[in-house]
Parts: structure tokens; C-alpha cells; sequence
């Protein structure tokens, strides 16, 4: 089945707890996903091939997968070089997702090169470009990336403190303005209602990550909202 049309208009969930954080455990990100699919989920995000992998056995479900990694030299740290969007796609998911920002990137390898290399590599293999801003989004779309998505907006120095759910989802509503290609709205969606108003805007699919599958995160929003009555 076309995997863009079986993500359109859909949940996405992420699966992912890096070596810090208390979930960390490949056999656990296969049982979320397993949850996300019994919830009526239509795709999966996850980082590093262990995870892919365990979630591949466990469900059928289209996988967008990165590789998160920290290099010296770049800020740039999702899918950051051909080395990493390789062993993403050799996994055999649907979509590898790499940082689709304009900033420069680990050993001066350039955006268009490894875009230029998978497409010939892995022919079948679509891309989405995680971005940050509207500049981004557009060098993104300007070279040929099947899915662009907002998932950098607010992580980056010059959107560093936004939300995309500010002033009525104003980063999005001007990205899809301007953007052809399909957006996939990621990043701080934290309420079912902000995902309903992501894809009512226009947003292709929506990806969900901590509110669902980071517990800290979870617990952490309730113990703040009750210690508001001490
Ligand atoms: C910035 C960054 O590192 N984002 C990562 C990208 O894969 C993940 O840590 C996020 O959980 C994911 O984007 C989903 O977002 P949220 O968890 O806010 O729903």
C-alpha cells in the first residue's frame, strides 16, 4: 500500500527514549508502538536501528526512522550524515527523516549530496526533512525531499522558545502557504486537540511524541498542575 496515503490525515506516533531517559529499551519502544497501533495509530516514529528493528517485528505499521547522533563539529544531530540516513534506510523503512535545516552540517557534508546519493541508493525510500523554519522548509522542498516537517521549530538558536502551537499555529500556517509538498506537523503537539487543529489547518499527519510515550513527561505535567494549589 502507497505509504503516504496510508499516513494522510493520521496520528503518528513517536517511540523513542534515548540512554537518559527511563524507558530507554528497545523491547519497550516495540510495545508502545504496539500500543499506538491498538489505538488506531498510522505510523511510527523511531530512532537508532535496534529500535526500527524491534518495532518492525512487533508491527505493520509505516516507520519513519532517524538516527539521533552528536557530532563535535554541528549542532545538526538528527540523521546528521550520510553515514546515519544509510543505515536508516538499510533497515528498510518507509521514510528516513534527517535534519532539513540550512545550518552546516557534521564533516562539511552537504544536504543535496545525500539526498542526491540515497535517492540513487535506495530509490524507494522516501525523505522527509526535519526543519526549523520557513527558509528551511523551502531549501528542503527546493531539493526534492518527499515530506517536510516542523519537527525543529523551537530547537534551533533562531527559534529557539517557540511552539508551534503559538498565535493559532501561525509557523505552520505560513509553511503550508508556502510549501507544496506535504507537512508533517511535529513537535510539542502535547493535547488531541492540537493535533485535530494541526491536520484542520492543512498539516498532511501529525506526529506525537513525549505526550504519549514519555511518562516523565506525563507525570511531570500533573505534579506541576497540582502544585499550583500549595
Ligand atoms: C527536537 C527533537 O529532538 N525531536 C525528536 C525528533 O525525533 C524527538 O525527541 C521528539 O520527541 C519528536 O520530534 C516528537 O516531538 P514531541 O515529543 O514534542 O511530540
Amino acid at each position: 500500500m502507497d505509504t503516504s496515503k496510508q499516513i494522510e490525515k493520521g496520528l503518528i506516533v513517536s517511540c523513542q527514549a534515548l540512554e537518559n531517559e527511563p524507558l530507554h529499551s528497545s523491547f519497550i519502544m516495540s510495545r508502545m508502538a504496539r500500543a499506538a497501533k491498538e489505538s488506531g495509530a498510522v505510523g511510527i516514529r523511531a530512532n537508532s536501528v535496534v529500535d526500527i528493528q524491534a518495532i518492525q517485528d512487533t508491527v505493520d505499521l509505516p516507520i519513519i526512522g532517524i538516527i539521533k547522533k552528536i557530532y563535535e563539529d554541528s549542532e545538526v544531530f538528527i540523521t546528521p550524515t550520510l553515514k546515519e540516513v544509510r543505515a536508516v534506510c538499510a533497515t528498510g523503512v518507509e521514510i528516513v527523516a534527517m535534519d532539513g535545516t540550512t545550518r552546516e552540517r557534521p564533516n562539511g557534508e552537504q544536504l543535496s549530496d545525500i539526498v542526491a546519493t540515497i535517492r540513487k541508493e535506495y530509490p524507494n525510500t522516501l525523505l522527509m526533512a526535519d526543519t526549523a523554519s520557513l527558509e528551511d522548509a523551502k531549501y528542503a522542498e527546493a531539493l526534492g525531499f518527499d515530506f517536510i516537517g516542523t519537527t525543529l521549530y523551537g530547537y534551533t538558536n533562531n527559534t529557539d522558545g517557540e511552539n508551534i502551537a503559538n498565535d493559532d499555529f501561525s509557523h505552520l500556517r505560513k509553511l503550508l502557504k508556502d510549501i507544496n509538498k506535504p507537512v508533517i506537523v511535529e513537535g510539542k503537539i502535547d493535547t488531541p486537540e492540537k493535533a485535530r487543529k494541526s491536520l484542520e489547518i492543512g498539516g498532511f499527519s501529525v506526529v506525537c511524541g513525549g505526550a504519549i510515550t514519555r511518562p516523565q513527561e506525563i507525570a511531570q505535567r500533573f505534579v506541576d498542575e497540582i502544585a499550583l494549589i500549595k
